[in-house]
């Protein structure tokens, strides 16, 4: 048998007040880039948005609903900070979550810090959309993505049924 098809397009999303002032180099996004490149996922778009959720869910939903990419992953504003509201935004479009997908990452990475336990990531789906959320540092946002990747073509196989288009830009 060959190996089932699936749609592999991505977005990034960085969530960060600083980078989207262009204050910092977005080390995060450009990691990610890499890594999922190097998985043999198609990154069609990357974008640097503020921690407000009005920004972040229209973002996410229109990576979702109007781009139709696959996956979108976003790196930032998951912890406790008055203005951490990834986890937030995405609650507010996602139609079902993922709990073991995030937590797989909380407990994976409780291995390396106790700070792993105020991340308030969040992993679900809207239409045939996977949104997972990652924490704003390069260090843990690799981390936690090494944690999803070996359950991400599974799910995202299982999430699109039967695709037979693929986004393009
Ligand atoms: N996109 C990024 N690229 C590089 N380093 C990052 C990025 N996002 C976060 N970091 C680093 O991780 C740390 C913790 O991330 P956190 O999301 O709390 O950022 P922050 O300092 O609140 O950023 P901001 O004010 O831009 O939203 C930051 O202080 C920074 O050193
Ligand atoms: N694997 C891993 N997970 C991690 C980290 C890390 O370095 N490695 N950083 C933690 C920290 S310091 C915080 S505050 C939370 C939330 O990060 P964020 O607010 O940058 O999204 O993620 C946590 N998860």
């Amino acid at each position: 048998m060959g190996e089932k098809k699936f749609c592999r397009t991505t977005a990034i999303v960085t969530v960060s007040d600083r980078g989207s002032r262009g204050e910092r180099d977005d080390i995060s996004g450009r990691k990610l880039l890499e890594r999922l490149n190097a998985e043999g996922f198609e990154v069609l778009y990357q974008e640097i948005v503020p921690d407000e959720i009005s920004e972040i869910s229209r973002v996410l939903r229109s990576y979702a609903d109007d781009k139709k990419v696959a996956l979108i992953i976003t790196t930032g504003g998951t912890g406790v900070s008055p203005r951490d509201v990834t986890p937030d935004a995405s609650l507010a479009v996602v139609e079902r979550t993922i709990p073991g997908m995030a937590e797989a990452m909380r407990a994976a990475s409780l291995q390396k810090t106790p700070h792993a336990m105020i991340s308030r990531a969040v992993v679900g789906i809207r239409g045939k959309t996977l949104i997972a959320n990652l924490p704003g540092s390069p260090k843990g946002a690799l981390e936690n993505l090494e944690v999803l990747l070996p359950a991400l073509p599974h799910a995202l196989e299982k999430i699109q049924g039967d695709t037979s288009e693929c986004a393009t830009r």
